[in-house]
């Protein structure tokens, strides 16, 4: 027989089908599969916080481990969460070659809590359990049956393996397959074995409690009888299930879904614009994302063209390209073919029959100007042109060709192989077409993209622009670098801004500073003003620069570093006595600031600026700003976003702190609160999933 597990119905389905099956003598055996092809992706989430109705999942699940006839799960697709479960409450499990299984529930902020933590660990072992449990990671079909987490694994049609397989083992006693009777094995070095998971995910975990309380689970398992067991993992889900975390890491599940069904302004959508195929694909510029680009394409299988003009850039770029591909190969036990899908050339000209185009030269308008107007003119017509720059303007881009409906952003982040963000930037005459390749493309690549607008710096680095300004208005006012990054390291960024900053490199931001006009001659004298047009203005980061301290890479920045190049930020006397003639000069008093006014006016800063963003129309949705902020910006995920977290903190609370914040500081504009905000404050503070509807109101009243 064949059922299909998803929300209510389905579990009322599989309780009845059961049990009709288990009372008729006719029926030797019982095959559990899933439909289209999918054994089970696990619970409904959307029933998470509803009232649950049909029956629930452990007394199915323990109904179908007490059957007196095999139980046989045929997995194919996925067996993930309870679907998972519910195979390890059947006595055979068979899976087909390409079926992936896991416990990916702590990556919601839960624990698998339909005895997954109680008859894993039971039949795979503790430290296996563990790992799965804990990172929630999904396993090929092969590393299940290496685990020991299926029995056999089927290359063809897995129910027809597993009906066979159900009648072949029709009249063998089931005492020795219900899991649940097993004992859990117990390593030798048990408590070292635990302390040592807990120490691992709680450096990893960032503050997120999932992790640790599925480790308590698993520790359950292994020292308690299994009923004993089951009521710990009732104890530690209840606590996680109403905790904002698991809310967070849910509404990140659905918004990373959310993202990829874009729109645009006027009217272009996901599902009504059809994306053209990209068989070859050029990178222009070999620098460090350049490279990180081209690795990406030709792992996706496209035939890539990579174009650096200077000889030598091509050569070293050509290596670090080939390591790149042949580590990455390595690791994922495959044999390097991507190499030989990259051809490289310091000619322009070799881009004549791409289809799309990726330049990711020095940011510098100009250059890329040029860049652009070749582009226009070798390209083959229809060729889609796209920028990697992180904040110069794509429409002006645009008008350099002859085509500007082809141009869009593409901008990634470093290391482009690796970061799962890409930011898709259309400008008023960006094609739908193009827009809905680039996010295609990327989609391919293994990214999450985001459509969203044109404006400096996107919706990304416009964000952090207030989130930076205010990190350094705290250092003048009294804080260190030190309290500044321990605040926002303990609230989830796996680096605070200063340390940050040191590995991009403090140049970065200077370069751009200059080009703003902001920094001003005569630094050397040590008395730049601290006033750009009437608005507060920082100059701490252009005097570091002026000594060569760029961070990491000059083994000096904010933090002093063993030599240039090393990691391990160190707090620098010299930059703290710096601080202090520097605050003396200024006649500026240090007080006490506390973690949670660097939390405040940071993190409220960089909100503000997401209302304006979505009061502009650059973002579509808070959706958009939160995904973007966890893929790209460290947000922890369990703290969901940006937006998602000003709704955690409360709306108003937000605004009543920005109001204070501005009032003692009214020359820093970005603390002003946005009109939006306010507006969502006097409709009642809406939940995030509904302030797309104001911002509606507000667009059609302007
Ligand atoms: C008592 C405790 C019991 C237990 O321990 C708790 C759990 O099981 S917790 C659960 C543990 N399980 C997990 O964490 C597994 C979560 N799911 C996945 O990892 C992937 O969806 C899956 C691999 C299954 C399919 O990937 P794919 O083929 O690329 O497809 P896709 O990803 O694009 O999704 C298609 C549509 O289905 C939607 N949707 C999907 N799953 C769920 C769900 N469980 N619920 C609700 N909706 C779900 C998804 O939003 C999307 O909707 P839309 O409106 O079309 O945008």
């Amino acid at each position: 027989m064949c059922f299909i597990l998803h929300s209510a119905a389905v579990r009322q389905g599989i309780v009845d089908t059961v049990k009709r099956a288990l009372g008729d003598p006719k029926v030797k055996s019982v095959v559990i599969c899933g439909q289209n092809g999918i054994f089970c992706g696990g619970a409904d989430i959307k029933e998470f916080g509803t009232n649950m109705s049909g029956p629930p999942l452990v007394p199915m699940i323990h109904a179908i481990e007490a059957a007196n006839k095999p139980v046989v799960a045929a997995i194919e697709g996925s067996a993930l969460g309870g679907g998972l479960e519910l195979a390890l409450g059947c006595h055979y499990r068979i899976a087909h070659s390409k079926a992936r299984l896991g416990l990916p529930e702590v990556s919601l902020g839960l624990l698998p809590a339909a005895g997954g933590t109680q008859r894993l660990p039971r039949l795979i072992g503790v430290p296996a359990a563990l790992d799965l449990i804990t990172t929630g990671r999904h396993v090929a079909a092969a590393e299940a049956l290496q685990l020991g987490v299926v029995d056999r694994v089927a290359e063809h049609s897995t129910v027809d393996a597993a009906v066979k397989f159900a009648l072949s083992v029709a009249a063998k006693p089931l005492d020795a397959r219900r899991i649940s009777t097993y004992p859990c094995p117990c390593p030798s070095d048990f408590d070292a074995l635990f302390e040592g998971a807990m120490q691992k995910v709680r450096q990893n975990a960032r503050g997120a409690i999932a992790p640790v309380a599925c480790v308590q689970a698993v520790r359950a398992a292994a020292t308690r009888p299994y009923l004993q067991g089951m009521e710990r993992e009732k104890e530690l889900m209840a606590t996680l299930f109403t905790s904002g975390q698991a809310r967070a890491l849910q509404y990140c599940f659905f918004a990373q879904r959310a993202v990829s069904k874009w729109s645009m302004p006027n009217g272009a959508r996901w599902d009504t614009s059809k994306p053209r195929p990209v068989h070859k694909a050029a990178v222009i510029g070999l620098g460090t994302m350049g490279r990180g680009i081209a690795v990406a394409l030709a792992q996706t299988g496209l035939s890539v063209v990579a174009v650096e003009t200077q000889e030598k850039q091509l050569m070293e770029a050509k290596q670090a390209v080939s390591g790149m591909l042949e580590r990455g190969a390595k690791r994922r036990g495959l044999t390097p073919a991507a190499l030989h899908k990259i051809s490289y050339s310091h000619d322009i000209q070799a881009v004549a029959d791409v289809d799309l185009v990726i330049e990711a030269v020095f940011e510098d308008m100009a250059l890329k100007k040029k860049v652009f107007q070749q582009l226009s003119a070798v390209c083959k017509p229809g060729t889609f042109l796209c920028t990697n720059t992180s904040a110069l303007d794509v429409d002006h881009l645009a008008s350099q060709t002859r085509n500007p409906e082809l141009v869009v952003g593409m901008h990634f982040f470093a290391p482009a192989h690796v970061m799962k963000l890409l930011e898709v930037v259309y400008g008023p005459q960006s094609s739908p077409q193009a827009v809905a390749t680039a996010m295609q493309l990327g989609k391919k690549m293994g990214k999450v993209g985001v459509a969203v607008g044109n404006c400096r710096g996107f919706v990304g680095n416009r964000m952090l622009k207030p989130y930076i300004e205010q990190a350094f208005f705290l250092l003048e006012e009294g804080a260190t670098p030190e309290l500044v990054d321990r605040a926002l390291e303990e609230f989830g960024f796996p680096m605070g801004v200063f340390r940050m900053s040191d590995l991009s490199g403090l140049d970065v931001g200077w370069r751009v500073r200059k080009g703003d006009g902001l920094v001003e001659s005569g630094l050397a004298s040590g008395q730049p003003t601290r006033l750009r047009e009437g608005r507060r203005y920082s100059p701490l980061g252009d005097l570091l620069c002026e000594q060569g301290r760029f961070g990491q890479k000059t083994g000096r920045g904010w933090y002093q570093y063993d030599q240039p190049g090393s990691r391990v930020a160190r707090s620098d006397p010299w930059f703290h006595s710096f601080l202090e003639e520097y605050r003396a000069r200024h006649g500026l008093v240090a007080r006490r600031i506390d973690h949670q006014e660097v939390l405040e006016r940071c993190l409220y800063a960089l909100i503000n600026e997401g209302f304006r963003i979505l009061e502009d129309g650059i973002a579509a949705g808070p959706e958009d700003i939160d995904i973007i902020y966890v893929f790209g910006y460290g947000w922890p995920r369990h703290r969901g976003g940006p937006m998602f977290y000003a709704g955690m903190v409360g709306l108003a609370r937000v605004l009543e702190r920005l109001e204070h914040y501005h009032q003692a500081h009214p020359d820093v504009p970005y603390l002003q609160p946005c009109s939006l905000l306010r507006r969502l404050v006097a409709s009642g503070s809406p939940p995030v999933h509904r302030w797309r509807e104001v911002i509606k109101k507000l667009h059609s009243q302007l």
